[in-house]
């Protein structure tokens, strides 16, 4: 990031003299508003931002953004902060609490005069994503830009740490998240928080959660005790050690929806529908198909599953524009998807929670969780990107049979009102078979189906509520089918018992036992831990040395079924999944023999290693490996000789050298050498004639085979331009797409209530025939000011940009 810099040139004598002018008038304007403050009432009702003392430039910055009446929590919180309270805000998504926090860091400053470089670092707002960092600067540097002297930056990870750090010390207010505003306490030294008075956290409950709790901790280390702090979230945390461990002594507690009925905006239609999860594909790629005119916002549990349901999608053509959002990409191309999200009608956005939490994208029709949220906080804040600010909005939450009782009771339990609805099945489509041929055909799709298969697997594995994710009922065979994948792939993350009982598991593929293998290609998670147990059960009986199990591990990574395969006897046939594999079995093929002979040489403890266990004469308990082609037979009697197993590459040292053979065309063996007998060789005729002749020959061959070698080069490099281009082209179909080059027939709308059989009859179903109502303009839109602020100054487009205005917030 370029530094948040004030951007302001060196005032001109009569702008310096008007400045000192202002200054005057804000002195006279403060000890107003200090009196007005002192008595400000924080119990009573106020309605409009003009009831309460606020400076002119708030007003007028306010007034320019169209603000002019307060949301629920403005009118509580916004007067309790003005009073210096430490807050606990509570409100619903959508609910305006991005306002009630920063009018009074402005305010509150302004008072204090915490203005200009010498004041120092004043606030600080810390906020868990990058995205909702970047937009609460932009809400700040609105409300801000009418006449404000503060100096405002932006602090966020994935931008440049050393261009930051000279921007920092001129800094009074500082929009930022946990991990890179650490960073800068830590290593900076010309950042000094000696001064800063406000700590505001905006979704706090995400905040202190486990993510960032160490982070948070370290930060609050570096910051005066005597400060306020507000904590905002749409689901509030009471807990005494969060407030302790922020110094937050004697909260008022700002909750103004927490005797309200439902716990998310009434203006939200939330409905569930039960899929078993390797239905769940068919059935959003169905929603999607009748939802086609709407913005659609889909939840994923991991940035791998949504990379593969974006780039599996795409490929299916869905006829509108996809989109796809996860923490791992990096902050310009994140930037840049939120702002088209943000400015599409019509979008389909696949996305991780990194966008659960306080993003405002205007006017979203759906929110669709096709994973299960962890919890039914992340539920309330990923259905809160709908509904926002009084609009309306529908949530459709999609469950496993196994997942519907938990979360149902959870979400009650939060206050959620959720309705059950169906799926017409006519309208039901699948999808498999083509994601079947799609992974076959392009490796790198399967690829990323199996990686979006581990990490969904996974993420059920480390949920905490295990009334909710019951890995052993979840059908992950045909899961990982739904994928497209030939098989479900292993996973190595099991602990605790499952764990010990994959670690403890033969390596099948040196068993003879067909059943046994079929076992292992449906191993996964807990279900197949637990065919493991049952199989193992018998051979538990006998003592397990660490030995044994050594000789008995085996790789388990993604590729581990190959691998297996690949290390089984050659007149194993093909199962099924090999055959579906096609290809790549032919060029595994290659590796087969060279892997046999490794894993035989120095893991399989049948034929080809002998083992003698015995003691030495101290009593300790040795063994004597023979490794195939040593001479002597190698003894462990201590770790670092055990450690020698490890290692291929000194296990060949033990190793005879062996020597190099050639075979005639009968099949028998020669070493390379021979020497002619002398009789031969006169007879062949004179040395010197001999040795022109060889020479002749072999230059010849060699010509020859130069030849064959520059063809072959050519061959190479040909192929490799030919898939260059291919590629170049592909990205180029692809960038297409993107911009919203996508193909289908847009008159198959539908709409979703036709999709869903029992959906209640949705209130604006008919009215969408109709051309939609103009969504309200935002303040920021509005024409007048968009006219004005362009010739105020331009507005930003990058991060950048919205950096380099930081000072047009300030004055
Ligand atoms: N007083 C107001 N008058 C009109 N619109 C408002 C007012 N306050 C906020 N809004 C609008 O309401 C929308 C939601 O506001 P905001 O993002 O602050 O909600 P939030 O409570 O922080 O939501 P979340 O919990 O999801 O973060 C925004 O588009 C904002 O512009």
């Amino acid at each position: 990031m370029a530094p948040a810099v004030t951007g302001r040139t060196r005032p001109t004598k009569p702008k310096k003299q008007a400045r000192v002018q202002k200054r005057k008038r804000d002195d006279v304007d403060v000890e107003k508003l200090e009196h007005a403050v002192a008595d400000l009432d924080p119990t009573a009702e106020y309605k409009n931002f003009t009831d309460l003392p606020l400076s002119e430039p708030t007003k007028a910055g306010l007034k320019a953004s169209h603000f002019t009446t307060l949301t629920d929590i403005q009118a509580k919180a916004i007067a309790l902060a003005l009073k210096g309270k430490n807050i606990l805000g509570a409100a619903k998504t959508g609910s305006g609490k991005t306002l009630a926090f920063l009018i009074p860091v402005l305010e509150n400053l302004y008072r204090a005069q915490c203005i200009g470089a010498d004041a120092g670092l004043g606030a600080l707002i810390i906020s868990p994503t990058r995205e909702l960092a970047i937009q609460i600067f932009e809400v700040l540097r609105k409300i801000g830009r009418k006449g404000h002297l503060f100096s405002a930056g932006l602090m966020i990870g994935g931008t440049n740490l050393q261009e930051q750090r000279d921007a920092l010390s001129r800094m009074n207010i500082l929009v930022c998240t946990p991990g890179r505003i650490l960073d800068h306490l830590s290593k900076t030294a010309a950042f000094n928080v000696g001064n800063l008075r406000m700590l505001v956290l905006d979704e706090a409950d995400r905040i202190l959660d486990m993510g960032f709790q160490r982070d948070v901790d370290a930060i609050v280390e570096y910051l005066p005790k005597d400060r306020q702090t507000l904590l905002f979230s749409a689901t509030q945390t009471k807990k005494v050690s969060d407030l302790a461990r922020l110094s937050l002594s004697n909260p008022e507690y700002v909750s103004v929806h927490e005797s309200a009925s439902h716990a998310t905006p009434k203006t939200l239609q939330q409905n569930y529908i039960v899929t078993p999860l390797s239905d769940k594909l068919d059935t959003l790629w169905s929603f999607i198909q009748s939802s086609k005119k709407s913005k659609i916002l889909v939840f994923l549990s991991s940035g791998k599953q949504v990379r593969f349901v974006y780039e599996a999608f795409r490929h299916l053509q869905p006829g509108i524009p996809l989109l796809h959002l996860h923490g791992r990409q990096k902050q310009t191309a994140r930037l840049d998807i939120t702002s088209r999200f943000s400015a599409a009608k019509t979008s389909c956005l696949f996305a991780t929670d990194v966008v659960a939490r306080g993003l405002d994208f205007p006017a979203v029709d759906w929110v669709v969780q096709v994973d299960c949220p962890e919890d039914a906080d992340t539920y309330i804040h990923r259905v809160g990107r709908t509904a926002r600010y009084e609009r309306e909005g529908r949530a459709v939450l999609f469950l496993d049979p196994s997942e519907e009782e938990g979360m149902l009771k959870r979400l009650e339990h939060k206050k959620v009102p959720i309705e059950r609805i169906n799926v017409k099945q006519k309208k039901q489509m699948s999808i498999k078979n083509q994601l079947q041929n799609m992974c076959f055909k392009d490796p790198q799709l399967k690829y990323l189906g199996q990686k979006a298969f581990i990490s969904y697997v996974k993420s059920i594995h480390v949920q905490k509520d295990k009334e909710i994710f019951k890995m052993s009922e979840l059908p992950l065979e045909e899961f990982a089918a739904s994928l497209g994948l030939p098989g479900a792939p292993r996973i190595k993350f099991m602990k605790g018992d499952d764990a010990k009982a994959l670690k403890n598991a033969p390596r099948h593929g040196l068993s003879s036992s067909e059943d046994e293998s079929e076992a292992e290609d449906t191993v996964d998670g807990l279900k197949g831990a637990s065919v493991l147990q049952t199989k193992e059960k018998s051979k538990q009986d006998s003592v397990r040395t660490k030995y044994d199990r050594m000789f008995e591990r085996r790789n388990q990574d993604v590729l581990a079924d190959h691998y297996a395969k690949m290390i089984r006897n050659d007149d194993t046939q093909p199962d099924e999944t090999d055959r579906l594999d096609g290809e790549q079995a032919e060029d595994d093929d290659l590796f087969t023999v060279k892997r046999r002979i490794e894993a035989d040489q120095v893991l399989s403890d049948d034929s080809d290693v002998d083992s003698d266990h015995q003691r030495s004469e101290n009593g300790k308990h040795i063994k004597k490996i023979l490794i195939p082609g040593a001479k002597e037979p190698l003894v462990l009697d201590s770790k670092r000789r055990e450690k020698l197993l490890k290692s291929k590459k000194k296990l060949l040292k033990l190793k005879d050298k062996g020597t190099k053979l050639v075979f005639d065309d009968e099949g028998n063996a020669h070493p390379i050498y021979e020497f002619e007998g002398e009789d031969q060789f006169v007879a062949k005729g004179a040395p010197e004639e001999q040795r022109r002749k060889f020479l002749e020959e072999e230059t010849k061959r060699v010509e020859t085979a130069d030849l064959a070698d520059k063809e072959a080069a050519r061959e190479k490099k040909r192929t490799k331009r030919e898939k260059r281009k291919e590629r170049e082209r592909l990205e180029a179909e692809e960038n297409d797409d993107d911009d919203g080059g996508v193909t289908g027939t847009e008159g198959a709308e539908d709409g979703f209530a036709n999709f869903l059989a029992d959906a209640r009859p949705l209130s604006d179903e008919d009215e969408r025939e109709e051309p939609k109502p103009k969504r309200p303009k935002k303040w920021f839109e509005n024409d007048k000011h968009k006219e004005q602020a362009k010739t105020d100054r331009q507005e930003p487009e990058t991060l950048e940009d919205l950096e380099a205005l930081a000072s047009g917030l300030l004055g």
